[in-house]
C-alpha cells in the first residue's frame, strides 16, 4: 500500500495542476468527473489522517487564481466554492445537520463562471473572476460588454451592492462558436463552461463583447441596503434593480421537496438556456445561513448536488472501421469499456476519417467520451496531456475491410469512402439482408445478423435475390441451421430455420410498400416510401419512371429521384425483382389491398372528431381509429363539446353520460360504416333532445 502522505501529496500535486489547467488557462486535461474523484479520495485521505489536512491543502482553499494577464482586486466579502453531494444520502446527510430549517432554496446549478460585480453609487465599479476567493482577476472591460449584465441601477438601489453570479454561454451559442472557430481552423473549446471562461477572460474586450455571453445572479456580498430575511426575498430586490435572476429558483419548505426538485430538473437537464451540472440548495433564511456560516471553502448552508457525469475519459484501444449497407466506410473508436449517463460504452463512431483526423483521436490515447442522456455516445477528443510520446496517427485504410476491393469516394471530392463493390461484398449484404428483415421493410424475425452471416457464408445465398427460393432441403446444408436429431441421429432443421422458411413465405404477401424498403434504393427509407409507393403502385411503374416523373411527386427530391433512376439502371438489382417475382412476391399494390384502399378513401370526415366508446362490430379499437383518420377525421380519446359525435358500443358508461349531458350526437356502433361513407349525414337528427 502507497503511504498516505505521499498518496496525499501526489494527489494535491495532481489537482492544483488540474485547476490551473481549468481556471487559468481554461483547458482542462481531466473530465470533472476525474476531478471530483480525486477531491474525493484526497478528503477520504484527510478524513483518515487528520494532520494531512494543513490550510494549503486542496480541500480547503477555493480553486483559482489570479492570472499575469489581469488586475488582481480584492473581493468585498470573500467568494466560496460549494461543497459537493453526489447521491441522495450526501443531501440527507448535509440537511440533517442545518438543524430546524424552514425553508430551502432550489436552485439549479448553472456550469458557467462565477463572477464578481460591484456597483457603486449604482454604476458598475468593478467586476472580477472568483480568483482564489479573496482575489480575483478585474475583467470590468469585458463585463461591460454583457447585455445581461446593467451598468447602472436605478435611483432606489443601494449606494453599495456586491453581487455574484455565473457567466454562461447558452449551447446554441457554443455550438456556434465552435462552427466557427472550426472553419477559422482554430482549436475548439471542450464545452460551454469553458467557452463561456475562455470568452471572458480575454485581453481584448472585443472578442468577449462577440461571444453572447449572459449572465445569472446566484448570490449577495456587501451591500449598505436594508436587510432582508431570507435570500429568496434579496434576489427579488435584486430583479427589482433590473439584475437578471434565474427564472428556475424554487423555494420549497423542506427536503422531500427539494429532493424532487433534483429530480425534476435532471429530466430538463438539457432543455435549459444554460447547461447545468447538478442543483443547488441553499437554506432561504438569512439569519441561519450566519449561524451555520462557512468553512474556509465552503458555506454550511448550502449544498451542491452533482448529477451523473455525461463525460468521462477512457482508453481508445483501436480504431476499426465497417462497411455498411450502402457500401460507406466508417471508422470506430473501440474503448476500455465505461460507464457514461447510465449506460456501458464501449464503442462510438468517429464518421470518417476527415472527423478522426479533425479531432486528432490516436489509438492509445486517453480520451474524452461523452454521452448526454439518450444521445448516442461520442468521443469528443483526446486528452493531450495525457498522449505517449511518438504516438502515431490513425490512416484511413484504403481498401474494404470486408472484400479488399479498393475504396472509392462517395462523390467526387468527398470526405467518406465506399466499397463499389455493392453486389458481392459481405459487410454489405450482411447490412442489406438485415435491413431487409426489419420491421419498416419485409418483417422477417428470424433473419438477423447471424442467420444473414450462416446464409452468406454457406453459399445458399449469394445476393438478397436467392432469398425467397430457399426451401427445407437448402437450409439443411447449413449448419447454423440444423442439428442432430437425437432419437434418428438424422441431420433436421432447427425450429427457428422452419421459422424462418415461414416467415420468407409470409413475406412474399407484403404490400408493395415494404419492398421497396426492402430494395435499399438509397435515400428510399421507411419515411418516404409510402409517398413514392402511392404514386407509382408497383415495381414495375417504379422501374418505367424517369427523373421527371419522379421529381413531380410531392415529397420526392431530385436527388431521390436520380437516386431510383440510377438503382433500376443496374442489371442485378433488376435481376433480384425478377427473382423474387419468379418466387411468387407480389411486389404492387392490388386495387383490393388494404393499405391502397385506405389511401383512396373518401374524406367523409374532414373537420368532424369522433369518439369511439365501447366495441364496434368488425373493428379492433385502434383499426377503428384509423379508420376515422384515413377518413380525415380526428379520434379523441374523451368527449368535450368539441366532440361531433360519440359512436358507442354500448349504451352506458361515463362517455355515453358525458355525450348525453352535452348533447352531443350519439350513434349506435353498428352504424360506424354509415358514418365512414357518409359523414355528418350519418347522426343528423340522431341528437339528442337537450338543450
Ligand atoms: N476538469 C478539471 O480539471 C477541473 C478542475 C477544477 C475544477 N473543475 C470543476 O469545478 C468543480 C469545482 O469548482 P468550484 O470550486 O467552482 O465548485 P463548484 O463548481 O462545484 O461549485 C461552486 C460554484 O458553483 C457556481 N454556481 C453555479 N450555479 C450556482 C448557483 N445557483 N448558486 C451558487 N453557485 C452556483 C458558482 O460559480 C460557484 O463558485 C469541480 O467539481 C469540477 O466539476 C474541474
Ligand atoms: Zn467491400
Amino acid at each position: 500500500m502507497t503511504d498516505p502522505r505521499s498518496r496525499h501529496a501526489e494527489l494535491a500535486a495532481q489537482i492544483n495542476d488540474a485547476r490551473f489547467q481549468y481556471y487559468v488557462l481554461d483547458n482542462p486535461t481531466l473530465t470533472d468527473a476525474s476531478f471530483d474523484a480525486m477531491m474525493a479520495e484526497l478528503t477520504a485521505l484527510e478524513e483518515a489522517v487528520p494532520e494531512l489536512r494543513t490550510p494549503d491543502s486542496p480541500t480547503q482553499q477555493v480553486g483559482g487564481a489570479v492570472s499575469a494577464t489581469f488586475a488582481e482586486v480584492e473581493h468585498l466579502v470573500p467568494m466560496m466554492s460549494l461543497d459537493n453531494a453526489f447521491s441522495t444520502a450526501d443531501v440527507e446527510h448535509w440537511y440533517s445537520r442545518l438543524g430546524s430549517v424552514s425553508a430551502l432554496l432550489c436552485e439549479v446549478k448553472i456550469d458557467g463562471l462565477a463572477l464578481d460585480l460591484v456597483y457603486r453609487d449604482r454604476r458598475l465599479a468593478v467586476a472580477a473572476t472568483r480568483g482564489d476567493g479573496r482575489f480575483g482577476e478585474d475583467v470590468t472591460a469585458n463585463v461591460l460588454t454583457i447585455a445581461d449584465i446593467p451598468q447602472t441601477l436605478p435611483a432606489h438601489a443601494p449606494d453599495l451592492l456586491e453581487v455574484r453570479g455565473e457567466v454562461f454561454m447558452p449551447p446554441a451559442a457554443f455550438a456556434a462558436l465552435n462552427e466557427s472557430l472550426i472553419a477559422a481552423g482554430k482549436a475548439q473549446f471542450a464545452n460551454p463552461r469553458n467557452s463561456a471562461a475562455g470568452s471572458l477572460r480575454q485581453k481584448d474586450p472585443r472578442v468577449t463583447a462577440s461571444r453572447r455571453l449572459r449572465f445569472y445572479c446566484h448570490g449577495i456580498g456587501a451591500t449598505s441596503g436594508e436587510p432582508v430575511a431570507t435570500q429568496s426575498q434579496a434576489y427579488a430586490a435584486l430583479s427589482g434593480w433590473g439584475l437578471p435572476i434565474s427564472p428556475h429558483n424554487e423555494v420549497v419548505p423542506g427536503l422531500p421537496e427539494a429532493l424532487a426538485y433534483i429530480a425534476r430538473q435532471e429530466a430538463h437537464r438539457h432543455d435549459l438556456e444554460h447547461e447545468m451540472d447538478g442543483v443547488v440548495l441553499k437554506v432561504d433564511d438569512l439569519a441561519r445561513q450566519a449561524d451555520l456560516g462557512s468553512t474556509s471553502r465552503a458555506p454550511r448552508w448550502a449544498i451542491a448536488f452533482k448529477y451523473p457525469p455525461e463525460e468521462v475519459n477512457t482508453k481508445l484501444l483501436s480504431i476499426e472501421v465497417n462497411t455498411g449497407r450502402t457500401g460507406r466506410v466508417t471508422p470506430f473508436g473501440v474503448m476500455e469499456p465505461v460507464v457514461v449517463a447510465g449506460s456501458t460504452v464501449a464503442m462510438a463512431t468517429l464518421h470518417n476519417a476527415h472527423e478522426v483526423a479533425r479531432k486528432d483521436v490516436r489509438p492509445g490515447d486517453t480520451v474524452v467520451l461523452r454521452k448526454a442522456g439518450d444521445v448516442i455516445p461520442e468521443i469528443v477528443g483526446p486528452v493531450l496531456a495525457l498522449r505517449p510520446a511518438g504516438l502515431p496517427a490513425w490512416a484511413m485504410p484504403t481498401h474494404c475491410p470486408s472484400c479488399g476491393t479498393p475504396l472509392v469516394e462517395v462523390r467526387e471530392g468527398d470526405k467518406d469512402l465506399r466499397c463499389p463493390n455493392t453486389r458481392t461484398c459481405p459487410s454489405q449484404l450482411r447490412e442489406r439482408l438485415f435491413h431487409l428483415a426489419s420491421r419498416a421493410a419485409l418483417d422477417i424475425e428470424v433473419l438477423g445478423w447471424q442467420a444473414a452471416d450462416a446464409l452468406l457464408a454457406s453459399g445458399l445465398v449469394t445476393d438478397e435475390g436467392d432469398l425467397f427460393d430457399l426451401g427445407p432441403e437448402d437450409l439443411l446444408r447449413a449448419d447454423f441451421f440444423t442439428r442432430i436429431d437425437p432419437k434418428s441421429k438424422q441431420r433436421v432443421l432447427t425450429a427457428n430455420a422452419t421459422k424462418l422458411l415461414v416467415n420468407l413465405e409470409a413475406a412474399k404477401h407484403r404490400p408493395w410498400v415494404k419492398f421497396l424498403v426492402a430494395l435499399s434504393i438509397r435515400h428510399i427509407g421507411k419515411g418516404v416510401a409510402p409517398i413514392v409507393a402511392r404514386a407509382f403502385p408497383s415495381v414495375d411503374a417504379l422501374a418505367a419512371a424517369t427523373v421527371e416523373e419522379l421529381a413531380q411527386v410531392e415529397g420526392v427530391g431530385p436527388t431521390l429521384a436520380a437516386s431510383v433512376v440510377e438503382w433500376f439502371a443496374v442489371d442485378w438489382h433488376r435481376a433480384i425483382v425478377e427473382k423474387w417475382r419468379a418466387a411468387g412476391a407480389i411486389l404492387a399494390d392490388e386495387p383490393a389491398d388494404a393499405e391502397g384502399a385506405v389511401e383512396a378513401m373518401p374524406a367523409t370526415l374532414t373537420g368532424l372528431t369522433v369518439v369511439v366508446t365501447g366495441s364496434v362490430p368488425g373493428y379492433t379499437r385502434d383499426g377503428a381509429k384509423e379508420a376515422i383518420l384515413a377518413h380525415g377525421g380526428k379520434a379523441a380519446g374523451s368527449v368535450s363539446s368539441k366532440t361531433s359525435v360519440l359512436v358507442a358500443g354500448e349504451s352506458s358508461g361515463s362517455k355515453y353520460a358525458k355525450a348525453e349531458a352535452l348533447g352531443v350526437p350519439i350513434l349506435p356502433a353498428e352504424r360506424f360504416a354509415d358514418l365512414l361513407t357518409s359523414g355528418a349525414a350519418a347522426y343528423a337528427g340522431d341528437a339528442p333532445a337537450a338543450e
